[in-house]
């Protein structure tokens, strides 16, 4: 069964439809793209997907169970975490301190404990510090934890929203444009991370304009355009596909693709 199923999902402003009956799928294990040019939708797409707005039409399901509608805090605790376009890190505080900002939703202690500083809210505290290092680790960042955010590299910093997602023990995990703004370099590590999670079997639908790293790490890509999915399928489908082609990768952009999936 496919972790995460999408069926017709659209939504329209002020009578444009931004998303129009979309349909994929994205299987657990693996790493599915979403691509298109600017404006295509794709952001939009995401915050269905994740609750963040209403959809007009349509229906998300996580293993089977229909979750339309759910608002994000109730999908994060069936698995669903999800980073942003911008970086939403806390310059000022410590790598670590970032990343246990999302342990909130594993800690079963309340906001009376926590002010009490009862022994249950010191024990999910100690919790919540192990498991963000471990994040940390996996993310290859455990020797920057105690330094403050702001002395990150910006590569490490997208490392690090991807950490502060994986902390949720997140089974579903969407990345919007995890490499954007990363030189060459970073992004290769970023590649290699999404890589890793996809290979603990978590189920990875990624945004990304980095036609290589497109090319390189999806198992799945969905194009759209103009808010409508207009191709599915295998890196090498895409790439070669006209309409793809047309709208979206261009002749240059092609051959890009065909380059980095040679
Ligand atoms: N809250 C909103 N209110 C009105 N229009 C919106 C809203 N959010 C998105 N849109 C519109 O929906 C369309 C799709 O935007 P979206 O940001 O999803 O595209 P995108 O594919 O993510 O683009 P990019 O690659 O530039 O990030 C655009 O025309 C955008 O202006």
């Amino acid at each position: 069964m496919n972790r995460l199923e999408i069926e017709n999902l659209g939504i329209s402003f002020g009578g444009i439809k931004a998303v129009d009956s979309v349909s994929f799928s994205a299987a657990a294990g693996e790493v599915t793209s979403i691509i298109g040019p600017n404006g295509a939708g794709k952001t939009t797409l995401f915050n269905l997907i994740s609750g963040v707005y209403a959809a007009d039409t349509g229906h998300v399901r996580i293993e089977g169970a229909d979750v339309t509608g759910e608002p994000p805090h109730r999908l994060a605790r069936r698995g669903m975490a999800r980073t942003f376009q911008n970086l939403q890190i806390f310059p000022q505080m410590t790598a670590l301190d970032n990343v246990m900002t999302g342990c909130h939703l594993r800690e079963t202690s309340n906001l009376l404990a926590d002010l009490l500083g009862l022994p249950s809210s010191l024990r999910e505290t100690a919790k919540s510090r192990g498991l963000a290092l471990s994040a940390l680790e996996r993310v290859g960042l455990a020797n920057l934890a105690a330094r403050p955010a702001s002395e990150l590299s910006y590569g490490q910093l997208k490392r690090l929203e991807i950490a502060r997602a994986l902390v949720t023990g997140c089974s579903i995990l969407l990345l919007d444009e995890p490499a954007a703004g990363c030189n060459a370099v970073e992004t290769r590590e970023v590649d290699d991370l999404i890589h890793a999670i996809a290979d603990e079997g978590v189920c990875v639908v990624l945004i990304e304009h980095d036609m290589r790293m497109v090319m390189r790490i999806s198992s799945h890509i969905v194009v759209l355009d103009q808010g409508s999915k207009i191709a599915e399928g295998k890196p090498e489908e895409i790439r070669d596909n006209e309409r793809v082609i047309a709208a979206y990768l261009g002749a240059h952009g092609a051959a890009e693709a065909r380059a980095a999936h040679a």
